[in-house]
């Protein structure tokens, strides 16, 4: 069956006790909004944030944008009544901190089952400590219901006892091995949060290292970061023509039985046709979206 291509350039985390970030969101343009029960809400305000985030996820009021309720993992005193809450709100996925396991995910899984959710319910799963990145495979091939991988660079490099840098090198291990689970799993992977948000090129840095390792996309934590993540991870007008051109000229070279044809120059094989298909359909998708 063919995945349905949803853009997941740009997810925006929104504390769940904050009701004015989450009314303020149904007019951003975040592809994916993530309503946060778990690090971004204090323990006293965790019943009451729950009952916003699953009244706002429930009322239809955010477009085309897609919905995730994280909630707090299973070992907490609030993990079980978030997900069987999450799953009534029906949002588009639900996601787990700290995955470390399969048995995790199929443990929440059956919560959310036994409390109703529908069978296109998403489970995606935050990546971010040493065990849960060591088992990503086990956990990308855990449930059809995962969905996808989102990087928690700031636990992981705390727990790594590593430091933020520019060019990410003491998570670089951590990326690839999701990146290969995911992909090989047919994931979505999504980029980990840049915390300074004063530092506008510095936060641009990351998003095009992010696109160049084959991330999907980006997870923010403020609308300022919307703008460019959306544009660093959609495809070029530049790229979209240039694929549209590879495609004909593939399309011409097989009607006369040839299986490559140069354009500019370079040696095109059905590969890069697949992956100017894929700039296409994205593009579209993309377009589709702000209609
Ligand atoms: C970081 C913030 C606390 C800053 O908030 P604030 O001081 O209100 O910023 P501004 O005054 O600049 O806000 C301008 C307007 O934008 C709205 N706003 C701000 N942030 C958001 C948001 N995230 N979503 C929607 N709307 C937002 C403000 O309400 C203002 O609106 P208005 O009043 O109408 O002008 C704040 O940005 C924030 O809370 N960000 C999210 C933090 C968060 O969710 N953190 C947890 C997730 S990150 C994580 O856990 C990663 C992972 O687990 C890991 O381990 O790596
Ligand atoms: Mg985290």
């Amino acid at each position: 069956m063919t995945k349905t291509i949803r853009p997941r350039r740009s997810v925006l985390y929104m504390p769940g006790s904050n009701a004015r970030a989450q009314e303020k969101a149904k007019s951003l343009a975040a592809d994916g909004l993530i309503l946060d029960l778990e690090d971004a809400v204090a323990p006293d305000a965790k019943e009451e944030a729950r009952a916003i985030v699953c009244a706002n996820a429930a009322s239809g009021e955010y477009g085309n944008r897609e919905l995730i309720i994280r909630v707090n993992g299973l070992d907490t005193p609030w993990g079980r009544d978030d997900i069987v809450a999450a799953a009534a709100a029906q949002p588009d996925a639900i996601l787990l901190p700290k995955v470390e396991s399969a048995g995790q995910v199929m443990e929440m899984e059956g919560i959310m089952s036994a409390a109703g959710a529908g069978p296109d319910v998403s489970i995606w799963c935050m990546m971010e400590t040493p065990l849960g990145i060591l088992k990503a495979e086990e956990v990308a091939a855990s449930s059809p219901r995962v969905d996808c991988f989102v990087m928690g660079t700031s636990d992981l490099v705390k727990d790594l006892q590593a430091q933020h840098t520019t060019m990410r090198l003491p998570v670089i291990t951590s990326l690839g091995l999701c990146l290969l689970a995911g992909r090989a799993y047919g994931l979505t992977v999504l980029d980990g949060v840049y915390l300074d948000l004063a530092d506008e090129d510095g936060f641009v840095a990351s998003c095009v290292q992010g696109l160049e390792l084959g991330f999907d996309g980006k997870t923010l934590i403020h609308p300022k970061q919307l703008a460019p993540t959306n544009e660093v991870f959609a495809p070029s007008e530049e790229d979209v023509t240039h694929a549209r051109t590879v495609i004909k000229a593939f399309e011409e070279a097989e009607a006369q039985g040839k299986g490559v044809v140069l354009v500019d120059g370079k040696l095109i094989e059905n590969l890069h046709v697949e992956i100017a298909k894929s700039k296409v359909a994205m593009a579209d998708a993309i377009q589709a979206m702000t209609e």
